[in-house]
């Protein structure tokens, strides 16, 4: 058998486009520009790739780009000063502060001085109380992109089997929030759990979230699942650095009914879903309708 290629960078064009037209309107009809701004404190490498790419495809979909670049060592006096004052903009509806921060900075603290209703990340307690209580929220960009791509293919999930592997706050956890709500039975394994070729194999949806290059491999999977890859691993082959997932391809997509490649997976829809999250926000913050089919 060989798997279906989901297509996330294609799907997520698709994302932007409805998300582009929306801003479209909000503009002509409400007078209203979506903002996003996006603090970056330090310099790491990948992230810097990150917030240039999120600058780009934000002002391509119409909405404004508000980038704050700070150094390695501000402080979190400094950081807080800055995120109450995009709190209190009008003109910033969303507002990301990437990850991972440097050491000294708690960002526990950070992120949960950022307006609930501004976190497009939906990483403020708040938004998590409320997804983990099926209320509406801003929905973490990762699953919700995953989500997406998984109602796209299947229709309905109710009742499949749904394994996570991963267990972290920005994806393992809301993305099993978010399986248990379409109705799915929903297991949460991860790197200590006992036997886990075995609980993978019992998964129709097997969501791989735990940050290891190619772990999970074709005979973990049962034969016609979705598998969808959220590893972003770069590892170093023929000299040459090269993008894999937590799993490995060649031999998952001998064995999958679906599959996400890595890149033009899971990645692509991350970003989309932090516009649409965007979008979603400015409509709640002057109380006009959201567009079908970018949230929850
Ligand atoms: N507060 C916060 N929110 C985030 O959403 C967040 C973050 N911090 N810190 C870093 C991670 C990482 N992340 C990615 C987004 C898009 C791609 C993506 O588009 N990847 C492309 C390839 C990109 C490449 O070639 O490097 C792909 O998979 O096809 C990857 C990774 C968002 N993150």
């Amino acid at each position: 058998m060989t798997a279906t290629i989901l297509d996330g960078k294609e799907f997520a064009a698709r994302v932007r486009a409805k998300v582009a037209d929306h801003v479209t309107l909000l503009k002509e009809k409400h007078s209203v520009t979506p903002g996003l701004a996006v603090v970056l404190v330090g310099e790491d490498p990948a992230s810097q790739v990150y917030v240039r790419s999120k600058g780009k495809l934000t002002v391509e979909v119409g909405m404004a780009s508000f980038e704050h670049k700070l150094d390695a060592d501000t402080s979190e006096a400094d950081l807080l000063a800055l995120i109450a004052r995009l709190n209190a903009d009008p003109e910033v509806h969303g507002i990301l502060v990437q990850l991972p921060l440097p050491s000294h900075l708690d960002s526990d603290l950070v992120i949960n001085s950022i307006d609930p209703s501004k976190d497009v990340d939906g990483f403020h307690i708040s938004n998590v109380g409320l997804l983990g209580t099926g209320q509406k929220s801003m929905v973490p960009c990762t699953p919700l992109g995953c989500l997406m791509l998984l109602r796209d293919h299947h229709g309905n999930l109710s009742g499949l089997n749904a394994v996570v592997v991963g267990r972290s706050n920005i994806v393992g956890k809301p993305m099993a929030q978010l399986l248990l709500g379409d109705s799915c039975t929903v297991t949460i394994a991860h790197s200590r759990s006992k036997d886990l070729p075995a609980i993978c194999q019992g998964a129709d949806i097997l969501v791989a979230a735990v940050g290891r290059a190619a772990m999970v491999r074709g005979d973990w999977i049962k034969p016609g699942a979705t598998v969808i890859d959220v590893g972003i691993n770069r590892i170093e082959r023929d000299g040459k650095t090269k993008l894999v997932g937590d799993v490995h391809f060649d031999s998952a997509a001998q064995v999958a009914g679906a599959i996400t490649p890595v890149p033009g997976g899971v990645g692509p829809m991350t970003i989309a879903c932090l516009l649409a999250n965007t979008v979603t926000a400015t409509c709640r913050a002057h109380g006009l309708a959201e567009p079908e089919g970018l949230t929850v």
